[in-house]
């Protein structure tokens, strides 16, 4: 057996209680063996004045979509959509999705993310290049049938499908997967119906955007005469490791739905801010037992990966939403931006103890701004930044060290995405 160390920091537990312990991974295994006065490993890691957390869970990503960070900003979700965001991704080429991928996950690994949930395009080929990068992922194909004739909307969810079915397991189980038609009202009702008992049977669940502005309520309650998530469950889209995103305009028996279904979060307060969706009721959510995670969205309404930064602004929001300054506290968006994520996404991560994927962040705590130290937790929701980590673990492997990326060359990929974005864009507008 290989054995990696983390040695001398102080480490977050499940309890939300911080000590001083060392942790020890197998590399094979990918998994957390013993933490305390652990034995040494084969390989070590200096975590001498720093804090060791859970690594990072991004719950909801389009990983490609950096090469549009900047792009297109200041408009509401739909005109976003419809104007700019759309008509780019039209342009795309496989090429352009690799190298957004690429930049994307060294954006995640270097911010100290571990694990993603990620929804686009070219699943093959973005998800290997998560997979390279060492990350975690439940990847799937985005659906979208509006606009699209009958065969060409059934096509897309065979191809949802077939690379739900192609990647589950990959990677030696870091890539998951799971059938995404994008939202309720981009994608038609009677092939959602059809096709959910198909990705039962496949084993993977349903991943969908979901009450995210209050446009996409309205044309709902009209056409069916209940609200969205009554609807999904009505179709049969709302089982237990189901997860949707967003969640801002839901009602308190929608809430209630998503607690007996099992069906967990992802909670994206920067693009909810960003595109002005609104603020959803994460409090209400946490009291009724929804699984809730984080997630930052795609760097084009964020404009970044930093999930630390997001799990700042769900504790803000979740505040102003609860006019309490006692709600979604450190403790609760910690939890969420850790374990939360990875229940979420179905990963045995997000927590340091014996037996859980060995998913780690050693985080500096030796900045100006983590000075001084009353409470780390506090400085966790409130204070560290993703420049702040300094290794990232990912399935006991060391993926960042130092803050130095050792699975891509990030210059290249850098330059590659600079690239790719400018022809883009350029190919996009010669379209119009
Ligand atoms: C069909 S692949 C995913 C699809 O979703 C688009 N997208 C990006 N951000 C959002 C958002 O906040 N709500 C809805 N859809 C979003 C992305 O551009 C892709 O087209
Ligand atoms: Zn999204």
């Amino acid at each position: 057996m290989s054995a990696l160390q983390i040695a001398g920091g102080r480490v977050l537990f499940p309890d939300m209680t911080v000590r001083e312990a060392d942790v020890l991974a197998d590399r094979e295994r990918g998994r957390i063996l013993e933490t305390g006065d652990t034995a040494r490993g084969d390989e070590t890691l200096d975590a001498e004045g720093c804090l060791v957390v859970p690594g990072l869970v991004n719950a909801h990503c389009h990983a490609a979509m950096t090469l549009l960070r900047g792009y297109a900003d200041d408009k509401p979700l739909d005109v976003w959509l419809r104007d700019d965001i759309w008509p780019v991704e039209a342009a795309l080429e496989p090429e352009d999705i690799v190298a957004g991928a690429r930049l994307g996950a060294a954006e995640l690994l270097k911010n100290g993310v571990t694990a993603l949930g990620d929804m686009y395009f070219e699943v093959p080929a973005a998800a290997a290049v998560l997979a390279e990068a060492g990350l975690r992922a439940r990847v799937g194909h985005g659906i979208v049938t509006v606009g699209k004739d009958e065969a060409e909307a059934r096509a897309d969810f065979e191809e949802g499908l077939s690379v739900a079915r192609e990647l589950d397991g990959a990677a030696a189980g870091r890539i998951r997967s799971a059938l995404m038609p994008h939202s309720l009202t981009t994608v038609d009702a009677d092939l959602l119906e059809e096709y959910a008992p198909r990705a039962r049977e496949a084993g993977v669940p349903l991943h969908y955007h979901a009450n995210e502005t209050a446009d996409e309520v309205n044309p709902i309650v009209e056409a069916h005469g209940v609200r969205p998530l009554e609807h999904a469950d009505d179709l049969g889209l709302l089982e237990a490791g189901d997860f949707i995103a967003h969640g801002v305009h839901v009602d308190a028996a929608e809430i209630e739905l998503l607690a007996e279904r099992g069906v967990g979060v992802a909670h994206c307060p920067a693009s909810n801010m960003k595109l002005a969706s609104g603020i959803a009721p994460v409090q209400a959510m946490l009291d009724a037992g929804v699984t809730v995670g984080i997630g930052t969205d795609g760097a084009a309404s964020n404009n970044d990966l930093d999930v630390f930064d997001e799990l700042r602004d769900a504790a803000m929001v979740g505040k102003l939403e609860a006019d309490d300054a006692a709600a979604v506290a450190a403790p609760d968006v910690v939890r969420a931006a850790t374990e939360g994520g990875a229940d979420v996404l179905g990963f045995e991560a997000g927590r340091i103890e014996a037996g859980a994927l060995a998913d780690l962040v050693v985080v500096d705590l030796d900045e100006p701004h983590l000075t001084p130290v009353h409470d780390l937790l506090s400085h966790l929701a409130y204070a560290v930044r993703g420049s702040d980590v300094r290794h990232t673990v990912v399935d006991g492997e060391v993926v960042v060290r130092d803050r130095e990326l050792l699975t891509l060359d990030e210059a290249a990929v850098t330059r590659e995405a600079e690239r790719r974005a400018k022809s883009l864009i350029e190919r996009a507008e010669s379209d119009e």
